[in-house]
Formats: structure tokens, sequence, C-alpha cells
């Protein structure tokens, strides 16, 4: 793994696995810079939780009170399986795709890794109005945010190959920073 300020070559993927895919927390601006890196990088851009609506027809809160999570997660994994095959992509995942081991497999295996990293007090200012998170849609949703966090942060560390930290800075920001330790990782 690379951190972004000192990125170093690791060049062992660059040929079987063009992939970018951007993994973090709800809220870490996987969708948003996504979208402007694959535009920059001139690659096409797929948001995997969009994939997932557009395959079912419905959001992710109606597959959620439909099948539960366990239902929108074994979607995702098929969604991942499918989309990790890919070439030219850059992915924006959803934040819960590295609970499953089989999705950490292919992403890692597949793929060049970046995870956003923001602290979970940016990511509650970020998605504190949005109601389209169902697993936010609790009582006390900066706990469980915090809680998510400390889950997780290990998980997304698990897979990526590169670590980008997030603040308060500004999607273009971001954006700078994932693009420079790209430089070091693989050839875009
Ligand atoms: N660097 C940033 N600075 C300020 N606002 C940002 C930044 N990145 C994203 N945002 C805003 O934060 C919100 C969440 O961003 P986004 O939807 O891209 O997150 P995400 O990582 O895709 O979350 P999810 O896992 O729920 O899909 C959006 O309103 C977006 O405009
Ligand atoms: O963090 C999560 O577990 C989720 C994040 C979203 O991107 C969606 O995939 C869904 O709301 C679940
Ligand atoms: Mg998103």
């Amino acid at each position: 793994m690379v951190s972004a300020g000192a990125a170093k070559a690791d060049t062992s993927r660059v040929r079987r696995a063009p992939c970018i895919v951007l993994v973090g927390m709800m809220g870490a601006g996987k969708t948003t810079v996504g979208r402007e890196l694959a535009r920059r990088l001139h690659r096409r851009f797929v948001d995997s939780d969009h994939e997932i609506c557009a395959r079912t027809g419905v959001s992710v809160p109606v597959i959620f009170d439909v099948e539960g999570e366990a239902g929108f997660r074994r979607r995702e994994s098929q969604v991942i399986d499918d989309l990790t095959q890919q070439t030219d992509l850059v992915l924006a995942t959803g934040g819960g795709v590295v609970l499953a081991e089989e999705n950490r497999t292919v992403l890692r295996e597949r793929c060049t890794v970046i995870y956003l990293d923001v602290p979970p007090a940016v990511l509650w200012e970020r998605t504190r109005h949005d109601r389209n998170r169902p697993l936010l849609q609790v009582e006390d949703p900066r706990g469980r945010i915090e809680a998510l966090y400390r889950e997780r942060d290990p998980l997304y560390r698990s897979v990526a190959h590169v670590v980008v930290p997030g603040g308060r800075g500004s999607a273009k920001s971001m954006l700078r920073k994932i693009e420079k330790a790209l430089e070091h990782t693989c050839e875009n």
C-alpha cells in the first residue's frame, strides 16, 4: 500500500487490473470524485449503487425495505464481480462493499483500489440531510457513522493499494491527490 503523500511505485497489478476503484465510507466522495476522475482519465464511470438500481429498477432504500440488507449485499457482490472484470473503468462502490470477503478478494486482485479516508465528523456533515442511505435512518446517525468507520476502516485499508486522506478539502483537491498517487501506481 502507498499513501498519497509519499506514493511508491507498485506496478504489480498494472497489466491485469485495469479497473480503478474508489472505496470508503458513505459521504467520502466516491461518486462525486469518481465521476470527475473518469472524465479526466478518459475512462467510463460506473457507480455500483447506480448499477444495482438500474438492474432492479428501484432505489437502494426500496431494495433494503423489500430484501433487507442481505438481499442488497447479494446484488452488490454480483455487480462487483461483473464490473471489476471490465476495462477502462473508474468504479465508485457503495460504502459497504468491503464487508464481504469475496468482494475484497476481487477488488484487491483485479483492480487498483483507492481508499478515500474521510473522518466521521466530515462524513456526518455531508450526509446528515440525505435520506437515501438506509443505514443512517436511525436515532443516532452520527454515532452510527462513527461505529461503521471503526468497523470498516481496517477493511478499506486491507483492500486499498492507495490511501488518500481527505478532510474538509474540496472535491477538486481530493481529485488532485488521487491523480498524484495514481501517477506512481499505474499507467492510465
Ligand atoms: N471533497 C468534498 N468536499 C465537499 N463536499 C463533498 C466532497 N466530496 C463529496 N462531497 C459531497 O458530499 C456528499 C456525498 O458525496 P458522495 O455521494 O460522492 O459520497 P459517496 O462516497 O459516493 O457516498 P455513498 O457511499 O453513500 O454512495 C455529496 O453531496 C457531495 O456533493
Ligand atoms: O455504507 C453502506 O453500507 C452503504 C452505502 C451506500 O453507498 C449504499 O451502498 C447503501 O446505502 C449501503
Ligand atoms: Mg456513492
